[in-house]
C-alpha cells in the first residue's frame, strides 16, 4: 500500500475552537484532533462535540481523531462519534499489541501510537495489523514509562525510535517521530527535525503552527534533491542505454535500489509541488 508521506501531523486539542479553526490553514499534510492528553477530563463531552462539528467542514488535508485510550470511560463514544461523524482516520494511543487493533472492527485507516515499553516490543505485530497506515511515538509516554531523563540528543530513545521505524518500514507503512514540546525553540526543533530524518521516520507530529512548515521543510524534498534525483536517473538511463548493469552518478555507484530512490524522491517532489500550486 503506498500513502503519501506524511511530512507534518499537527495535533489540535479538541477543546480549543480557535485552534480548530487555524489547523484548517497551516499547511500540516494531516491534523490530529485530540481528544486525549491534550483534554481535560471536565472538558472531554465538550471536546468531542467540538470535533463533531468540525468533522462537518472543509479541510484541505486528512483529519484524523486521537481517541481516548482503551481503558478509559470516554473511549467508546469517542469512538462511535469518530466512526458517525466521518473522520480520515483513527489514531489510537498507547497501543500494546497487535490484538488490540485487530479487535476493533473498525474499516477507518489507523494509526497507532507507540509510546509504551510493550508497545515498542510489539511495535512490529502492531504495523502489520491490517488498517494500520502507520505508527506516531510519543516520546512523553515513553520516557516516562522508560524512566529516561531527558536528552538534548534523545539518547535513552535511540533503540524505541529505531524500532519503531524499523516495525514501520518493515510492515510498508508510515513512520512518524514524536512531539517536540518546547514550542519556543525552533532551532532545537529544526535538529530534533534533522535527526528524525535520518533515523528513517517519513514525518513528524507537531503541536504547533510554527513547527508546521519546518517539519514540512525537512521531510520534505528540496529543489536540489528533486535536481539531483533527476540527474542520477539520467545517468542510470543512459548506462541501462548502452548496455551496463550498473552505473556511476559523481564518482558513485549507481544500481537499481538508487535508481528506485531517486524516482520516488522526484515523485514526491512532484506531488508537493503540484500541492503548492
Ligand atoms: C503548546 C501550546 C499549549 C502553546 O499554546 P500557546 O502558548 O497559547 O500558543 P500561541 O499563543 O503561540 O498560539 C498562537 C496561535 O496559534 C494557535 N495554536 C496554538 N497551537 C495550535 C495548534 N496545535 N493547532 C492550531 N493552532 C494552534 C493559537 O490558537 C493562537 O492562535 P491565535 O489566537 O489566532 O493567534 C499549544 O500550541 C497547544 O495546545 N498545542 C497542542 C497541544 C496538544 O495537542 N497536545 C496533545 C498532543 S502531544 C501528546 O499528547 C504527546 C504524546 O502523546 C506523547 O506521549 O508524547
Ligand atoms: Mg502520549
Amino acid at each position: 500500500m503506498s500513502v503519501k508521506p506524511m511530512r507534518s501531523m499537527l495535533y489540535v486539542p479538541g477543546d480549543k475552537p480557535r485552534a480548530i479553526e487555524k489547523a484548517r490553514t497551516l499547511g500540516a499534510d494531516a491534523v490530529i484532533l485530540d481528544l486525549e492528553d491534550a483534554v481535560a477530563p471536565e472538558h472531554k463531552d465538550t471536546a468531542r462535540q467540538n470535533v463533531r462539528e468540525a468533522l462537518r467542514g472543509q479541510w484541505p488535508c486528512p483529519v484524523l481523531v486521537r481517541v481516548n485510550g482503551l481503558d478509559t470511560p470516554w473511549e467508546h463514544d469517542d469512538r462511535d462519534m469518530v466512526l458517525l461523524a466521518g473522520a480520515d482516520g483513527l489514531v489510537l494511543p498507547k497501543v500494546e499489541e497487535a490484538q488490540t487493533v485487530l479487535d476493533l472492527h473498525v474499516r477507518l485507516p489507523l494509526w497507532a501510537m507507540i509510546e509504551t515499553p510493550r508497545g515498542v516490543l510489539n511495535a512490529s505485530a502492531i504495523a502489520a495489523a491490517p488498517g494500520v497506515r502507520g505508527l506516531l511515538v510519543g516520546a512523553n509516554d515513553l520516557a516516562r514509562e522508560l524512566k529516561t531523563r531527558p536528552h538534548p540528543e534523545r539518547l535513552p530513545l535511540l533503540y524505541a525510535l529505531s524500532a519503531v521505524v524499523v516495525a514501520a518500514r518493515a510492515a510498508g507503512k508510515q513512520p512518524i517521530d514524536a512531539v517536540f514540546n518546547d514550542v519556543r525553540d525552533p532551532t532545537a526543533f529544526a535538529r530534533e527535525c534533522d535527526q528524525g530524518r535520518l533515523l528513517g521516520f517519513s514525518g513528524k507530529t507537531v503541536i504547533h503552527p510554527d513547527q508546521v512548515a519546518a517539519a514540512n521543510a525537512v521531510f520534505g524534498v528540496t529543489q536540489a534533491e528533486a535536481e539531483d534525483a533527476r540527474n542520477l536517473l539520467d545517468a542510470w538511463n543512459a548506462a541501462r542505454a548502452e548496455g551496463k548493469s550498473v552505473a556511476t552518478y559523481r564518482g558513485a555507484l549507481v544500481e537499481q535500489m538508487h535508481a528506485d530512490q531517486a524516482a520516488e524522491t522526484l515523485a514526491f517532489w512532484q506531488d508537493t509541488q503540484s500541492q503548492a500550486t
